[in-house]
């Protein structure tokens, strides 16, 4: 299975050179957010010094200086997990960013409405809602019903997200063809604390 992953919400080199030697094609790391795996840009940014890999500073609502800095200091890609209007996305774009939009999705009607970024985002990321009152965006550890997938046209590449673990991600992959499947909470031993052997068993359960 050709399938891509990102593992998000790095917080220690260690754990960078563990996802990169696994095989992670995209490296994520929350970016002066409500999280606990929030880092500074400062602390991101020395975090991606020498990494192959695709860089993703992910990040909720950021203004215009954030933006410029996470383009100044190297990284390859912004997501946007926050409430970002169309409007919004397509501005930050035009700053030279490859824009990953998130988008929370418990009916077909959220993914219907997720393509309306199709224009304006390089790609979609498809997560569970987070739980009501819960201020972090993202990160939960929860899945959504994968099917809700199938009853909206779905752009050909995009990310899925939400509750994958090493037990779940190769049926979430076959089920719903996403071309790059993003993990956090499932390869952690704790928030921001990633675990190398479950790293290593998510690839190795993905491409089975
Ligand atoms: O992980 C976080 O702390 C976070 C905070 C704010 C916005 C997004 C965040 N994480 C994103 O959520 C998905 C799903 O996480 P999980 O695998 O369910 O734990 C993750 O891949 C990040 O892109």
């Amino acid at each position: 299975m050709d399938t891509q992953v990102k593992i998000c919400g790095l917080t220690r080199a260690g754990d960078v050179a563990a996802a990169e030697q696994a095989g992670a094609n995209f490296l994520g790391f929350i970016v002066e957010a409500t999280s606990s795996r929030k880092l500074t840009l400062a602390e991101a940014a020395a975090l991606i010094t020498g990494v192959k890999a695709h860089t993703v500073a992910v990040t909720v609502d950021p203004d215009d200086a954030l933006v410029d800095g996470i383009k100044a200091a190297g990284f390859s890609h912004i997501q946007l997990h926050g409430s970002e209007t169309l409007a919004r996305t397509a501005e930050i774009a035009r700053r030279g960013l490859i824009v990953i939009k998130a988008v929370p999705v418990a009916s077909a009607d959220d993914v219907t409405l997720a393509t309306e970024y199709s224009g304006a985002a390089d790609l979609l990321l498809f997560d569970a809602k987070a739980p009501k009152g819960d201020t972090q965006r993202g990160g939960h550890g929860l899945t959504f019903d994968w099917s809700i997938l199938g009853l909206a046209p779905t752009p050909k590449t995009f990310i899925l997200a939400g509750g994958l673990t090493p037990h779940n991600v190769r049926e979430a992959a076959l089920k719903t063809r996403a071309s790059i499947v993003d993990v956090a909470s499932g390869v952690e031993a704790s928030p921001g604390i990633k675990d190398a052997t479950l790293i290593n068993a998510f690839m190795e359960q993905l491409r089975g």
